[in-house]
């Protein structure tokens, strides 16, 4: 809808009703830094009236058959697909990314997500063991914990968020969904096409706003017994502490510093595309995007030469033009400290080969004042820099060289992270033998972002706890019972 100056103004999704906010804040297009859209600045107050919705769809939604919630599912999927376009081009100008990944990824993933989901749940089962000794026979029941909060960010905003809605109903719960206030208009479309799909109105509630805010007020409400959060690791040690006096059932995924491992015998003809789109895809802005890439020193030099060749074609360009291959950032904010880790590199004595302050960036004058920034390659820079430690989370990557096996899975496992990891090699053994050692939760091996929705994804170490997935989703969306019977 339109509001102040002709500006898009979103509004919650409670009970199945639109309603306004008594506040709002400003939400920018990345592409030009211009304020076009305005996000209810929610609190107390609307979390209070969503999990009252919840609370009152809960015995109708989760006494549903698991066929009969399938099949809204299902309907929503159809509904989202049908408006793939529309839900495309509103995510690139809300995120920044390019026209072209929305369109490939993000939209068709949000689809896929509720697809999935809709048949995942229809095989579930549960389990049964005989004590035929003491004459007892044992088996497990589930059921939907009840009202759960889900936490999103900001990269990939209706892909992360519907991974997280879907499960959650087609489990039996409720919801009440929190996007990032950086990017809320998918979020608040997608509630335009629940009526029509036929969730009950408190089945799915959207409340928008900030984290301190209204993040704050749905983890520490005590009717809301479950939090799935993906986010920073600061923000989850903060709903960690909020959680904790409620023992509330927490799913944590959070950062990375994924390392890619490019032994010699790795086929490079694959390996340096995927690898530039590996560190750059979605501006860098993807929590499974590589940022230290070790490369045995026999082919660092041609690995490097070639990797800054292929980096250099990347294009930078408006998010809405289809040749780009990277948008614009997601905020001033995010950009001044994705450049700040550069100066810090500059300032240790590491190179910086390409992109941020060595090439130019060639701009239409109506985006000169955009988030934007060249893809940038730092080397000759240690591994204690923080640089190779800490989440930069954009378009940065650092390659250094490493000369044994040992050395670079001690080095690759030498930061607190421990999400998703690639290896890149034509040895089969070498293959499954680093893959095991990696402390990492996720390892593509010559490939990357290849999903198989049924197994668990999830962090290790400080990139998260718990995992999400076909079984890992069901099991964190449903209370399990076990039941013994003495015949
Ligand atoms: N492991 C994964 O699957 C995965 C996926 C995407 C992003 N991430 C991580 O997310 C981070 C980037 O996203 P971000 O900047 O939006 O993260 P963030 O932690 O700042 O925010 C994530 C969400 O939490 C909310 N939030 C912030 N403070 C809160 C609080 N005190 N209480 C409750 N909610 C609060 C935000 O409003 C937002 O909706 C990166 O660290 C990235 O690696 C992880
Ligand atoms: N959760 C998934 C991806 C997370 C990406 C982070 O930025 C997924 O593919 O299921």
């Amino acid at each position: 809808m339109a509001g102040r100056g002709g500006l898009l103004m979103l509004e919650n999704f409670i009970g199945g009703k639109f309603l306004p906010c008594s506040s709002y804040l400003d939400s920018y297009d990345p592409s030009t830094g211009e304020v076009y859209c305005h996000v209810p600045d929610s609190g107390e107050e609307e979390v209070e009236a969503a999990v009252e919705a919840a609370r009152a769809a809960f015995p109708g939604w989760s006494s549903r058959s698991p066929q009969e919630r399938s099949q809204v599912l299902q309907r929503l999927a159809d509904l989202l697909e049908q408006s793939l376009e529309e839900l495309a081009q509103a995510e690139s100008r809300d995120q920044g990314k390019t026209i072209t990944l929305a369109r490939t990824m993000d939209i068709p993933r949000a689809v896929q997500n509720f697809r999935f989901f809709a048949s995942s749940t229809l095989h579930q089962t549960s389990e049964c063991t005989q004590m035929d000794h003491l004459g007892c026979l044992h088996y497990t029941v589930r059921a939907p914990v009840g009202i759960a909060a889900l936490i999103s960010p900001w990269n990939l905003p209706l892909y992360l968020l519907t991974w997280k809605i879907a499960p959650a109903i087609a489990a039996g719960n409720t919801v009440i969904a929190k996007p990032s206030e950086l990017t809320s208009v998918t979020a608040w479309m997608m509630c335009r096409l629940l009526e029509k799909a036929g969730v009950p109105p408190g089945v799915v509630n959207v409340v928008f706003g900030t984290g301190p805010r209204v993040g704050e007020a749905l983890v520490s409400h005590p009717d809301v017994p479950l939090i799935s959060f993906t986010g920073s690791q600061p923000t989850a040690e903060r709903i960690t502490q909020l959680s904790a006096p409620h023992c509330k059932k927490l799913s944590l995924e959070l950062g990375g510093k994924n390392p890619a491992i490019v032994f010699e015998d790795a086929n490079l003809d694959e390996c340096i595309p995927t690898t530039v789109r590996s560190s750059f895809a979605n501006q860098g802005e993807i929590c499974l995007c590589t940022s230290r890439i070790f490369v045995q020193r026999s082919i660092y030099s041609e690995f490097l030469k070639r990797f800054l060749e292929a980096t250099r074609k990347w294009k930078v360009g408006i998010p809405s033009d289809p040749s780009a291959d990277m948008g614009a950032l997601i905020s001033k904010a995010h950009l001044e400290k994705v450049r700040s880790y550069i100066k810090k590199a500059r300032l240790e004595g590491a190179q910086i080969l390409c992109g941020e302050g060595v090439d130019k960036l060639n701009l239409p004058p109506r985006n000169q004042a955009g988030y934007f920034m060249l893809p940038t390659v730092i080397t000759d820079v240690k591994d204690e820099s923080c640089c190779m430690k800490e989440e930069i989370f954009g378009p940065v990557t650092c390659v250094v060289p490493f000369d044994s096996e040992e050395e670079v899975i001690q080095r690759a496992n030498g930061v607190k992270y421990g999400l998703a990891a690639t290896v890149w090699s034509g040895n089969v053994g070498r293959v499954h033998r680093v893959a095991k050692r990696l402390q990492s939760g996720l390892v593509w091996t010559n490939c990357w972002l290849i999903r198989e929705l049924n197994l668990p994804f999830g962090g290790m170490k400080s990139s998260g706890v718990g995992r999400e997935g076909a079984r890992d989703s069901y099991e964190f969306f449903t209370e399990v019972k076990t039941i013994t019977v003495k015949h």
